[in-house]
């Protein structure tokens, strides 16, 4: 069976690492042990054994101490710092993989440390361009029982999905406190879900949130909500009972199955179209070299007639200004426009300030291209050129 990646991602304190220690002992007493990974820089303890440990690679008061940074900022360069060796840390996986099913990741409790920085998004990438990955989002259950807070978490997980593009479980945690069945009701009922917001209000004393402005936002965001509770799978389990998950693997086996059908087919759509873009954007690049090397591209035939169109470069503007102003900035009296601070007394025409000869761009520009034009061979340019092509 091919393994796969599972990503624990939560807000802080709702149970990640009692959830990873329960999974891996829970997949060890079925005989499938995982692989695990622990990415948090800045735990002191970590309940299960880790087949790879961030703290291993990267010392995190060290990161504090010899970059100056405060406790947040010392995860992101710690994750920065690991994320260098990622492609290090997917071979190791890589060999591992006729040995285990599953790869369980741990992630910072500083979700937005993980799920906003450019390493966590490296990580992420990473892994999905290599396995199938799923997303855990581990939602504290007991203190999501009031209906805003729920909407803001499940606002939350939305926000994650788009940024990741991954399929996505939430995963209700401590259902030993306060069972999840309230949520299941609220992520599938939408008109159950505005009863409890009302009813929630009115507790606090609140009206107005059928009138105004609070009323549509509510109203316009639970439907949007409804779209994406469509996208996902919801499981409520316990870490300490081990509760629910059975359950939990059978989501990641079907997000497993919808990861092949349509989000590896999407990624690699969006791998495809990017490396167009980048094959464009050399092209662009190549024919603005040619062109300023006064080399015609025979090899382009698009390259004539795209010149008007392409990015703009300095070789452009001195050719849209000349024969206007040739090179000369009008004078405020000229341009009719009252500016606060001028040079005093200054005639600022041909380039002539406080009596010195200043230099005339457009003249130094042109002469150092005729200049390059005449000491580049022709050979040399075209070299480049076929190099820059390859
Ligand atoms: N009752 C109950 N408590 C739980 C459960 N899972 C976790 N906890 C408790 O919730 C608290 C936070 O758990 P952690 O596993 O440290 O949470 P975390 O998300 O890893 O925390 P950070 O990484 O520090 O953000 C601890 O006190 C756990 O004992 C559960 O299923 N039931």
């Amino acid at each position: 069976m091919a393994l796969k990646t599972v990503i624990c991602i939560g807000m802080a304190g709702s149970g990640k690492t009692t959830f990873m220690q329960r999974l891996n002992s829970h997949l060890h007493a079925a005989k499938t042990a995982p692989y695990v990974v622990q990415l948090d820089p800045a735990v002191l303890n970590v309940p299960y054994g880790a087949n790879i440990d961030i703290r291993d690679s990267v010392k995190y008061k060290k990161v504090m101490e010899n970059y100056n940074l405060g406790p947040n900022g010392a995860i992101v360069t710690s994750l920065n710092l690991f994320s260098t060796k990622i492609d290090q840390v997917i071979k190791l996986v890589e060999n591992k993989r006729d040995l285990h099913d599953y790869c369980i990741i741990d992630t910072p409790g500083q979700i937005e440390c993980f799920v906003w920085s450019a390493s966590g998004s490296i990580i992420t990438e990473s892994f999905a361009s290599t396995f199938p990955t799923v997303i855990a989002y581990i939602v504290d259950t007991p203190r999501n029982s009031s209906p805003t807070t729920f909407m803001s978490n499940m606002l939350y997980a939305c926000s994650i999905l788009y940024k990741t593009k991954l399929p996505m479980i939430v995963v209700f945690n401590k259902t030993d406190v306060c069972k999840a069945d309230f949520a299941r009701e609220w992520m599938t009922d939408f008109e159950a879900f505005q009863e409890a917001l009302k009813e929630d209000q009115e507790l606090n004393g609140e009206s107005g949130m059928g009138s105004g402005y609070m009323g549509s936002l509510i109203n316009s965001m639970s439907l949007m909500l409804e779209e994406f509770y469509s996208q996902l799978d919801m499981v409520g389990v316990s870490s300490f009972t081990g509760d629910g998950f059975d359950e939990f693997l059978n989501a990641v086996d079907k997000k497993v199955v919808e990861y092949e059908e349509f989000y590896k087919a999407e990624r690699e759509s969006l791998l495809k179209r990017k490396e167009e873009e980048e094959k464009a954007r050399k092209d662009k690049s190549l024919t603005h070299l040619m062109k300023d090397l006064g080399l015609k591209d025979d090899q382009n035939p698009k390259a004539k007639s795209d010149s008007n169109d392409e990015a703009d470069v300095i070789s452009d503007l001195e050719e849209e200004e000349e024969g206007e102003h040739d090179g000369i900035v009008l004078r405020d009296e000229d341009e009719g426009v009252e500016r606060e601070y001028t040079f005093a007394g200054d005639e600022r025409t041909n380039g002539e300030i406080n009596g010195q000869s200043a230099p005339n761009l457009q003249k130094r520009y042109q002469e150092a291209l005729e200049q390059v034009a005449k000491s580049a061979s022709s050979e040399t340019a075209e070299n480049i050129a076929r190099y820059i092509r390859q």
